[in-house]
């Protein structure tokens, strides 16, 4: 496989906004065709990366766009042209949606054969055909969301940078759009930024994760990478690692690893040393919940314990175990009344030894 094309690189990138510097990213590259998602907690720093990538805020440091670096105003403002930025707000003009859509394009000087060409596929994309002579004043929020899109598109943008676009939305509303818009990226191939809190939302749209806290890049990869392997407690927690507990290593041999967890020992694959403390990190979709030990899974952690606590979280029920420490696992509500759970129920929660991540938090000396 060919290495992945650079379009964007910033280098050194600091932010100051009322004097205080709140961003400082020392090294990013947006590869051509992908999905980058910078996910973080309010105040992360999100949308002043995005604005600093866009060439939209004044930033210290160095950016540069197919290798060139966008330094001279005229470059800075050539590039803007070929970039756009949706926002959580749709910002439309009042007009009809025909004419939202038209003004970049005529702004842009296409003529109008291209840009009702544009109009309409875009339009389509979008399913807001039969809107285009509506005025944007009547607009639900999603059809509003989907016009800004749809405008965005319209554009054939070289970097599409989304700012929470979806979380000013309903539930259902949120999971059509975040649908459609997936599908319209990867038809595409837009190569896009994309800020938001909600993990769910990023694993649905991108290929890779920035997460970000304090204005700073905490930990950057693959979707898989950050997910399935976070860096430390924070990256861990902010990707719905639900389960972190801490433990010690009591054996390794060949790489597979006996830890220590509570009050008991569980099975993982990993390089550490017996005596050292790790934190153990376990997705919740990685556990299963049956009512007796299965001698023929290849889970080789089968560990009995007590459902303490069972919370609805959209499709799934998260149910929290005492497993001589707190383990979460997610169930189906068929699952969840097909073993009658509730508190109290004893049940055995399994889970692979690959599924347990480890975070290194000390020596073999140190003491938790
Ligand atoms: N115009 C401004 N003047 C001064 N400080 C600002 C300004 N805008 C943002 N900040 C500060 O910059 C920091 C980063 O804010 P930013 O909006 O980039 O974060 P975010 O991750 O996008 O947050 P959210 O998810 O709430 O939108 C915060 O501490 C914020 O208070």
């Amino acid at each position: 496989m060919s290495a992945p094309e650079t379009l964007l690189e910033a280098k050194n990138l600091v932010v100051r906004r009322g004097g205080v510097p709140v961003l400082q990213v020392t090294d990013l590259a947006l590869h051509r065709g992908e999905v980058l998602a910078l996910i973080g907690p309010n105040g992360a720093g999100k949308t002043s990366l995005m604005l600093a990538l866009a060439a939209l805020l004044e930033a210290d440091g160095s950016l540069s766009f197919e290798g060139e670096a966008l330094k001279a105003p005229a470059m800075r403002q050539a590039y803007r042209r070929r970039v756009t930025m949706v926002f959580q707000e749709p910002h439309l003009f009042d007009t009809t949606v025909h004419e939202n859509l038209a003004a970049g394009l005529r702004w842009r000087g296409l003529p109008s054969r291209v840009r009702d060409e544009r109009i309409q596929t875009s339009a389509a994309r979008f399913g807001i055909s039969h809107l285009l002579d509506r005025s944007a004043r009547r607009l639900s929020g999603g059809e509003a969301q989907r016009t800004a899109l749809a405008r965005a598109f319209a554009l054939n943008p070289e970097i599409l940078f989304l700012d929470e676009p979806f979380s000013a939305l309903d539930p259902p509303t949120r999971a059509g759009l975040l649908e459609d818009l997936g599908r319209i990226l990867s038809e595409t191939r837009t190569t896009a930024v994309f800020a938001t809190h909600d993990q769910g939302e990023a694993t649905r749209l991108a290929h890779r994760l920035a997460v970000m806290s304090a204005g700073r890049i905490v930990q950057e990869g693959s979707l898989a990478q950050v997910m399935n392997h976070p860096e430390d407690p924070f990256v861990a927690a902010y990707v719905g690692m639900e389960t972190l507990a801490q433990g010690r290593v009591r054996a390794a041999v060949d790489g597979l690893l006996t830890l220590d967890v509570g009050s008991r020992a569980i099975w993982a694959l990993g390089d550490a040393a017996p005596g050292q403390a790790v934190l153990v990190g376990i997705r919740p979709e990685h556990v299963t919940l049956s009512l007796q030990t299965d001698n023929t899974s290849s889970a080789r952690n089968q560990l009995p314990g007590t459902v303490t606590k069972i919370i609805p979280c959209g499709p799934f029920h998260r149910i929290e175990l005492d497993c001589g420490f707190e383990l979460s696992a997610w169930v189906t509500p068929q699952s969840l009344s097909e073993l009658a759970l509730e508190p109290g129920r004893p049940v055995v929660a399994a889970f692979k030894a690959t599924a347990v991540h480890l975070i290194r938090t000390g020596g073999a000396d140190t003491e938790l």
